[in-house]
């Protein structure tokens, strides 16, 4: 497992090695030693989501606050997502600043994001299934969520057409009324 740096520094790139033979391969795609030596988070996990979407599907920009915000690594082990992490810390240099990888079936990468980022991804495949580990359980109320094309932070979403989006992500905050981490 390698770490490739992003335009966010504390958003990470992970990238396993995979042993690959004619029977097909095998990577290791989750080592604790590993991954705090790579990312300098010693928190566990607690709770691994699964999702599956269709193509033009546009989960985000969601981020957790309160008593549970959630730090998460993601991968995608069907189809294609673009990853998006937003910086909504106040007072980072970085502040409203965002990056996206490709995450896919193919390229086997995760992306590290921790709290203090907004997260979201497209669908770019056919369907696309996303397993992403979480640093605390879920929290309904603690749940919030920064409108997917916000002209303030200007994600390029790679994706031609509208994005089939929830009725809870078709009514999220506009940035700059969002409630942010200091
Ligand atoms: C996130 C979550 C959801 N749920 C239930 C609540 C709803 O009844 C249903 C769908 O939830 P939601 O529409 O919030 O799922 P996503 O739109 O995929 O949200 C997630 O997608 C973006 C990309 C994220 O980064 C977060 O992990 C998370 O916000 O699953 C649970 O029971 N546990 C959970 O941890």
């Amino acid at each position: 497992m390698q770490a490739i740096r992003t335009a966010l520094p504390d958003v990470i790139l992970l990238e396993p090695k995979v042993f690959g033979d004619d029977r097909g391969f095998f990577m290791e795609t989750f080592n604790v030693q590993t991954f705090q030596r790579l990312t300098g988070c010693a928190k566990p996990f607690v709770q691994d989501n699964h999702s599956r979407s269709t193509r033009g599907v546009l989960r985000g920009l969601h981020y957790q606050l309160g008593a549970r915000p959630q730090d998460k690594l993601v991968r995608a082990v069907a189809g294609s997502i673009l990853d998006v992490a937003v910086d909504i810390r106040r007072g980072s240099p970085t502040f409203g600043k965002w990056v996206g990888e490709i995450l896919s079936a193919e390229n086997k990468r995760q992306l590290w994001v921790p709290v203090g980022f907004a997260h979201g991804f497209i669908v770019l495949s056919e369907t696309a299934e996303v397993l992403y580990k979480v640093t605390d359980y879920y929290d309904p109320q603690g749940e919030r969520a920064i409108r997917w094309n916000d002209p303030d932070i200007g994600v390029d979403w790679s994706y031609q057409g509208e994005p089939l989006l929830s009725a809870k992500d078709a009514v999220a905050a506009a940035f700059r009324d969002a409630e942010v981490f200091p």
